[in-house]
C-alpha cells in the first residue's frame, strides 16, 4: 500500500523522487531478446516494448496476469460556455452505462482480461470555468490526486489510465497550450463533434483560459490546477501511484495526454514507464504524442476516450511479453543462429 498524499509539494517531492527502471532486469531482457528464435530486430517495437516492460517488472522474463483498467469521471465549469456537442449531464449517464457494461471500455477491458474500476468525482460539482478563476483549489486537486493514487491496485501488473467528461477536450487543449505553447487553434479541435460556430467559442474559451492564467503557471501541477478537472488530475495522481508501484501505464488519447504532460512538465523523466496506446482522431493529439516524446502503437481515429485505445493496446504488449517470456532460444531448440 502507498501512503496517502498530504499536500502538493509533497506530491511534487514524491515525482522528482519516483523509482526508475530495473537495470539488471534491462540488461538481463536485452540479452535474452537476442537468443530467441527470430532474425534479430525482426520483432520490431514489440522487442524494445518487451525489453521496456520486464525492466519496469524488475523481471527479465515476466508475464502479464492482471492488467487494470480505471476510468475517472469529471465536470467541468467551461461546459456552460458551449465547448461540447453533449450537455454536461451525459457524464454521470454514461458512468451508469459502465457500471452497467454497456459501454465500449466494458467489451475491450473484458476481451482485454482486465479489471475495469471507474470512479465519479464529485460529478454534481463541477470545476469553476477557468475563463473566470482556477478550476480547481489545491485542495480541491489534491482529493483529485489523491483518488487517482488510491485507485491503483498494487497487484495489477499493467495499467490502463481513462476519462469520462462532458467538455474535457476544452482543458485538455488549454494545458497543452500552456504547457507547450502555440496559439490556442493549434491545440483545439472537435471533441465530441462541436460544429464550427462550437469550434470557434471552444478555441476563444482556451485562448481566454491561457490568457488568464499563463503568468501564475510554475510547474504542470499549478497548470493542472488551473486550467485542468478532477478527473484529468485523477489520471495524474494514478500515473504517479503505478509508477511508485512499478506497474508499467499505457497512455489513452487526448485528454489522458494531457495529464501526462503536466507531470511531464513538472519532472521530465516521470512518465518513463508509460507508452502510448493510440493516436486519437482529436486533431492535437499527434502534436502532443510528440512533445511527450511517445509514439503510438495504433492510430484507429478513435476519439472516445474511455482508455478505449489504451485497452486494445494491452494486447499489444501481452503480444510483445507473449513472445519475449515464451519463446525458445536458438540453443534450446537447436536452430543455428545465423
Ligand atoms: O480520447 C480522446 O482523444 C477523445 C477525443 C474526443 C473526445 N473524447 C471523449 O469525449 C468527451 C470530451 O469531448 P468534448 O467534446 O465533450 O470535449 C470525453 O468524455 C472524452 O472521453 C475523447
Ligand atoms: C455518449 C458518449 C460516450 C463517451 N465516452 C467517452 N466520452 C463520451 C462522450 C459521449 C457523448
Amino acid at each position: 500500500m502507498l501512503s496517502p498524499l498530504f499536500s502538493l509539494d509533497q506530491f511534487r517531492a514524491q515525482l522528482a523522487e519516483t523509482p526508475g527502471v530495473d537495470a539488471q532486469a534491462e540488461t538481463a531482457a536485452a540479452e535474452r531478446n537476442g537468443q530467441l528464435t527470430k532474425p534479430p530486430g525482426s520483432l520490431g517495437r514489440l522487442e524494445d516494448l518487451a525489453i521496456w516492460y520486464s525492466s519496469w517488472r524488475g523481471n527479465p522474463r515476466p508475464t502479464i496476469s492482471a492488467p487494470q483498467v480505471i476510468i475517472f469521471a469529471g465536470n467541468h465549469g467551461v461546459v456552460a460556455q458551449g465547448v461540447s456537442a453533449f450537455p454536461g449531464e451525459v457524464t454521470a449517464q454514461m458512468v451508469g452505462n459502465f457500471q452497467n457494461g454497456g459501454a465500449a471500455i466494458n467489451q475491450l477491458s473484458k476481451l482485454a482480461g482486465a479489471r475495469l474500476d471507474v470512479h465519479s468525482l464529485d460529478l454534481d460539482r463541477p470545476t469553476k470555468d477557468f475563463t473566470k478563476d482556477a478550476a480547481m483549489s489545491e485542495e480541491e486537486l489534491l482529493a483529485a490526486l489523491q483518488t487517482g493514487w488510491n485507485a491503483v491496485d498494487p497487484q495489477a501488473d499493467l495499467l490502463v489510465v481513462g476519462e469520462m467528461g462532458i467538455g474535457n477536450t476544452t482543458p485538455a487543449a488549454a494545458l497543452a497550450c500552456a504547457l507547450f505553447g502555440g496559439e490556442a487553434a493549434d491545440w483545439t479541435g472537435r471533441g465530441t463533434g462541436v460544429d464550427d460556430a462550437g469550434l470557434a467559442i471552444k478555441t476563444r474559451v482556451v485562448a481566454e483560459g491561457v490568457a488568464l492564467h499563463d503568468d501564475h503557471i510554475t510547474d504542470g501541477i499549478e497548470a493542472l490546477r488551473r486550467l485542468g478537472g478532477r478527473e484529468i488530475a485523477a489520471m495524474a495522481g494514478a500515473m504517479v501511484a503505478a509508477r511508485m508501484l512499478r506497474i508499467p501505464v499505457i497512455l489513452d488519447g487526448f485528454i489522458c495526454c494531457a495529464a501526462a504532460a503536466c507531470l511531464m512538465k513538472t519532472h521530465p523523466d516521470a512518465l518513463d514507464h508509460a507508452v502510448a496506446g493510440h493516436q486519437s482522431a482529436e486533431a492535437a493529439h499527434a502534436a502532443l504524442l510528440k512533445e511527450l516524446g511517445k509514439p503510438p502503437f495504433l492510430s484507429l481515429d478513435l476519439r472516445l476516450g474511455e482508455g478505449s485505445g489504451a485497452a486494445l493496446a494491452i494486447q499489444i504488449v501481452r503480444g510483445a511479453i507473449a513472445c519475449h517470456s515464451g519463446m525458445a532460444t536458438f540453443a534450446e531448440a537447436g536452430v543455428a543462429d545465423g
